[in-house]
C-alpha cells in the first residue's frame, strides 16, 4: 500500500509518522528545499534562534506538548495575565491581568446564531473589542478583520478547553519538534507538485518538472492559500462541495516586524507588550529565557494592520514599527543593531498565513476536511477544527488524524475482499 503525502509541514509529517509506524509504504512530496513549511526558524538573524512563522505552542495539552516531552525541548514559559502589559491610551502600562478580563465569554454570546461577524457580533451586545474577555481579543489579534470573522467560529474557539492555558516558545527553536517528527522518513525535497491525476485506479502525481509518481492514495496538506489559487491542477476537477469550501474559506494575512537590540528592551519578568492603538499593536520578546545578553523584538501585525504596514514597503514599516515601540516605552533613543520583516503573502508553497473561518465558512474546515472517493485525504490547519485551526497543534492532530482515516478505510478494503473471496469460490 503506498501513500504520498504532499507536503512536508507539520501536518504532513505527522501524517507519514503514523502510517509508516503502522506498515505503509509512504512518501513526502515537498516543493521547498527544507521541510517544517510555516515553521521556520532563522538561526543568521541573532544569537538566538528566532521564529519567521509559528512561535509559540499555546497551552501544555496539546499533541505539540507530547513531542517537546519526548525530545527534552526545553520551553520559556508565558503568563498571559501577568507576563504582559498593555498600554493604555492615555500612556499607563498595567498588566494584561490587571485591565482585561480573563473569564468566559461575552454575556449572551453563546446566542450567537446564523452566520454573522464577530464586529456585528459586539456591536449586537454593546461591547467593545477591548472590553471583551481576552481569548476573544487574542482570535480578533490573531486573524484581525472583526468585520469577515464568523462569530460562531470565534466562539467555537472561545469555549475550547485547551486555549485556557499560557504560551510556550521552544527555546532550541521551533524547527527542533519539526527534526524529531521528520526523522526516518523518506522526503524529496524540490518536488513541487504540478497536477494530481485521481480518475484512474490510484492516483498519479506529476510534478512541475514532468516526473510522476503513481500511489493508491494522496494525503494533501496544500495550505488554503495555495488551493484557492488552484496552483496544483486536480484531474478530474474536485466535487463541487470540495471546491465550494475551498472558495468559501478565508486565509490571514499576518505580519511580523523583527528588531535586535544589542541590550535588553523589556524588564525581567515581562515577556510582551499591548500597545493600544499601535501600529503595530502587539509586541513580544522573541529572546526571554535565552542566555542572551541583548533582546529580540518581534511586532505582530494581522488583517488590515498587517495590510497597512505590507503596502509601505520593509523599510518604512520597519520605520513605522520602531517609532511605535519607541513611544510605548518612552525610549526615543531605542536604536536596532538588525531588523527584518517575515510575511508569507506571496510565498508560492502558502499564499497567506493561515486559514480563516470568516462569515458563510463556519463548516467549510470541517468539509475540506472529508476523504474524496477514499483516494485523496485531506490534512493541514486549514482542515483542523475551528478551534485549533491556524496553529501547529491543528496541523499536527490533522496530520494524525488523516493517518488514522488512512488506516481504517485500508482496514475495510481489506474486510470487504475477505467477505468477497468465498463467494468468488462459490462461484
Ligand atoms: C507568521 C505566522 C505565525 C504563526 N504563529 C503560530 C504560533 O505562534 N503558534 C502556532 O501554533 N501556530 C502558529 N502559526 C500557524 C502554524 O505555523 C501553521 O498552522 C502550521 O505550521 C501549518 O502546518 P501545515 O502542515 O498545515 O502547513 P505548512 O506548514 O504550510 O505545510 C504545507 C507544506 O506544503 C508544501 N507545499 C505547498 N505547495 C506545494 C506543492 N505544489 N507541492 C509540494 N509541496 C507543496 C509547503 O512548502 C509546505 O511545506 C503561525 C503561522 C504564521 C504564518
Amino acid at each position: 500500500m503506498m501513500t504520498l503525502v504532499i507536503g512536508a509541514g507539520i501536518a504532513g509529517l505527522a501524517a507519514a509518522q503514523d502510517l509508516t509506524a503502522a506498515g505503509h509504504k509512504v512518501r513526502i512530496l515537498e516543493a521547498r528545499n527544507r521541510v517544517g513549511g510555516r515553521i521556520h526558524t532563522d538561526r543568521n538573524f541573532a544569537e538566538v534562534p528566532v521564529e519567521l512563522g509559528a512561535e509559540f505552542v499555546h497551552t501544555s495539552v496539546v499533541p505539540t506538548w507530547e513531542i517537546l516531552k519526548q525530545a527534552k525541548i526545553k520551553t520559556h514559559y508565558i503568563n498571559q495575565q501577568s507576563d504582559l502589559w498593555i498600554r493604555l491610551p492615555d500612556g499607563t502600562l498595567r498588566t494584561v491581568g490587571e485591565e482585561v478580563s480573563f473569564s468566559g465569554v461575552p454575556l449572551g454570546w453563546p446566542e450567537a446564531q446564523g452566520e454573522e461577524s464577530v464586529a456585528a457580533y459586539l456591536k449586537r451586545l454593546g461591547l467593545e473589542v477591548h472590553r471583551t474577555p481576552y481569548k476573544l481579543q487574542e482570535y480578533i489579534s490573531d486573524y484581525g478583520d472583526p468585520d469577515n470573522l464568523s462569530a460562531r467560529a470565534a466562539l467555537e474557539f472561545m469555549l475550547d478547553p485547551t486555549s485556557e492555558e499560557g504560551d510556550y516558545r521552544p527555546l532550541p527553536g521551533y524547527d527542533r519538534v519539526v527534526q524529531v517528527l521528520a526523522e526516518g522518513l523518506d522526503i524529496e525535497l524540490g518536488a513541487v507538485v504540478d497536477t494530481i491525476a485521481w480518475g484512474g485506479p490510484g492516483v498519479t502525481v506529476i510534478l512541475a518538472d514532468g516526473r510522476a509518481y503513481s500511489a493508491d492514495q494522496v494525503v494533501i496538506t496544500l495550505p488554503v492559500g495555495v488551493l484557492k489559487a488552484g496552483r496544483v491542477r486536480f484531474v478530474p476537477e474536485l466535487p463541487q462541495w470540495k471546491l465550494s469550501a475551498i472558495r468559501r474559506l478565508g486565509v490571514a494575512t499576518v505580519l511580523k516586524l523583527i528588531y535586535r537590540f544589542d541590550g535588553p528592551i523589556l524588564p525581567k519578568g515581562i515577556n510582551g507588550l499591548y500597545v493600544c492603538g499601535g501600529l503595530p499593536d502587539e509586541w513580544w520578546s522573541s529572546s526571554k529565557g535565552q542566555r542572551y545578553g541583548g533582546e529580540v523584538m518581534t511586532a505582530f501585525a494581522a488583517g488590515e494592520k498587517a495590510r497597512q504596514l505590507l503596502e509601505l514597503g520593509q523599510e518604512r514599516a520597519l520605520a513605522v514599527g520602531l517609532a511605535t515601540l519607541r513611544e510605548a516605552l518612552g525610549r526615543p533613543d531605542l536604536t536596532p543593531s538588525a531588523q527584518t520583516w517575515s510575511h508569507w503573502q506571496d510565498d508560492p508553497h502558502t499564499l497567506g498565513a493561515y486559514s480563516m473561518a470568516v462569515v458563510g465558512a463556519t463548516d467549510a474546515r470541517a468539509i475540506l476536511a472529508r476523504p474524496v472517493e477514499h483516494k485523496l485525504f485531506w490534512a493541514g490547519e486549514g482542515t483542523a477544527s475551528n478551534a485549533w485551526a491556524g496553529t501547529v497543534h491543528g496541523a499536527l492532530q490533522s496530520g494524525k488524524r488523516v493517518a488514522a482515516e488512512v488506516l481504517s478505510t485500508r482496514k475495510q478494503t481489506l474486510a470487504l475482499s475477505d467477505l468477497s473471496q468465498p463467494a468468488a469460490q462459490a462461484l
